[in-house]
Parts: C-alpha cells; structure tokens; sequence
C-alpha cells in the first residue's frame, strides 16, 4: 500500500515520530492501535527503571531494568536519550532505533517532552514530533484511574505534572487534541504520511522523473 505512492527507491531513510503528552492522553493506546496498521513502523521500547504495571511484559512493553543497569547503559552511550519521568529513570536504548532507520524503517516513539528535546538536538531532519493534548484536566484525570494501573498517590502525582507538561507543546511540529480516539488515529496516520511524501525524504525522486524524459531519436 505504502509502496504505491512513494517513488520506487532503495536510499530511503526512516524517520522518527514522536509521541509525547500529558500522562494518561493516550499515547499509548494510539501506538498500539496504529502499529496493527502499519507495517513500515516499528516502536522503539525504552528501558524503564519502574516497576512493571499487571500484565507488561518485559521486552514488549518496556525493558524492565535496575538503576545500575541504566547508568551502566547511559554512561556506555547505548542510549539514544534518557530522563527522569515522574520519579523514574526511562530511556531509549539506541542500537534498534539506528538499524530500523538504516534499513528504511519508520520508528514510533512514546517519550516525554525531554527525549523528545534530546533527540530533536541529536537528529532533527529525522524526527517528526507529535504532541498530544487531552480535551481537558477532568478527562484527563478520569483517563488515568480508569486506566487503573496506577495508585492513587502515582494518579495524583502525575496531575501535578500536567500544567508544566503542556507547556512544551510548541516544541513539536504537529499537535492534536485526543478526544475521538479514531479521529486522532486517523489524523496521526495522516501526519506519517505527509511525513513519507516530503521531498527529502524520497531520495530517489531525481532518477524516477528522468524515466519522462522525451526518448531520444
Ligand atoms: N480518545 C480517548 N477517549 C477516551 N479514553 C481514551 C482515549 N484515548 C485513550 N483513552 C484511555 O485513556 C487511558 C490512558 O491512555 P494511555 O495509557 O494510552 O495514555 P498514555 O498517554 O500512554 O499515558 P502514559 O503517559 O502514562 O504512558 C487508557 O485507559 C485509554 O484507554
Ligand atoms: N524520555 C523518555 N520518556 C519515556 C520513555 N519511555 C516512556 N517515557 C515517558 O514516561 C512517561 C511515563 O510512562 P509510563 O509508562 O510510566 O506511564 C510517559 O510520558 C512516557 O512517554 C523513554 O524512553 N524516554
């Protein structure tokens, strides 16, 4: 599907998109809902220093790590960012983010606003960031404890995070509001493929158009 509008070419480079948001948005609910769709889309998984919620799975949902580990990772440069995150450590480990985008693969990331300013700084012509604003605090709130895999003490914590979260929305090229889950899967899915369809990032452009060249007598 994706193959028939973009220009036949074997130099294709990946690119980055980046979810970011308030907790309880709905980053996370969209990954997985425009994965299912898309197969030139691979999520990057973090390594995470909090516990495991009931039902994540280590490997799929994250890296489940000790602190140790992390910085062994950080101070090793296997991260391609990492931040502290509403009292834990999260990262994105940087070996399957680089293969991905060198075989042409696109890359999902769901990170908060400073990965996403550290990777903007590492990779800016790759990065494509989405920021995603809940329709308001009320619904936000009733999104996370109806989500149900946090205390009420982490609920509560993480609305106080929420007024200083959304001021980053500037830093991000696209912003949309999540109130109609399908709407916005189908406006993300509009944004990777306005991404795909840029000039630049179809290198082989040059030699697809001189196939019209009038033949030659
Ligand atoms: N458009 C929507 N309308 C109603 N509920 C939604 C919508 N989008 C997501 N939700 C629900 O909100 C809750 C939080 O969503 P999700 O876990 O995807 O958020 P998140 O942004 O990934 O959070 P975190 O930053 O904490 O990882 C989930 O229960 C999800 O089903
Ligand atoms: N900077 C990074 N932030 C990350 C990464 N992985 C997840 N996150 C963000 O953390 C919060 C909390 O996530 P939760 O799973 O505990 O609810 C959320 O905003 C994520 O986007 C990462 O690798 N780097």
């Amino acid at each position: 599907m994706l193959a028939s509008v973009l220009v036949p070419q074997s130099r294709r480079r990946g690119l980055m998109l980046v979810m970011s948001s308030p907790s309880g948005a709905g980053k996370t609910s969209l990954s997985r809902r425009l994965l299912e769709t898309e197969d030139e889309l691979s999520m990057s998984v973090s390594v995470t220093t909090r516990p495991a919620r009931p039902g994540e799975i280590d490997g799929t949902h994250y890296f489940f790590i000790k602190e140790e580990e992390f910085d062994r990772m950080a101070l090793a440069g296997e991260l391609l960012e990492h931040a502290h995150v509403y009292g834990h450590r999260y990262g994105t480990p940087r070996k399957a983010v680089e293969q991905a985008l060198s075989q042409g693969r696109d890359v999902l990331f769901d990170i908060d606003w400073q990965g996403a300013q550290q990777l903007r700084e590492a990779a800016a012509d790759d990065m494509v960031g989405v920021f995603i604003l809940p329709p308001d605090r009320d619904e936000l709130a009733r999104r996370l404890r109806t989500r149900a895999q946090d205390s009420d003490a982490v609920v509560a914590y993480r609305m106080t995070q929420v007024s200083a979260d959304v001021t980053h929305w500037a830093e991000y090229d696209y912003v949309l509001v999540n109130a109609e889950f399908e709407a916005s899967l189908w406006a993300l899915r509009s944004v990777l493929m306005a991404e795909r369809l840029k000039r630049r990032r179809q290198p082989g452009l040059t030699e697809f158009v001189r196939r019209f060249r009038e033949p030659q007598a």
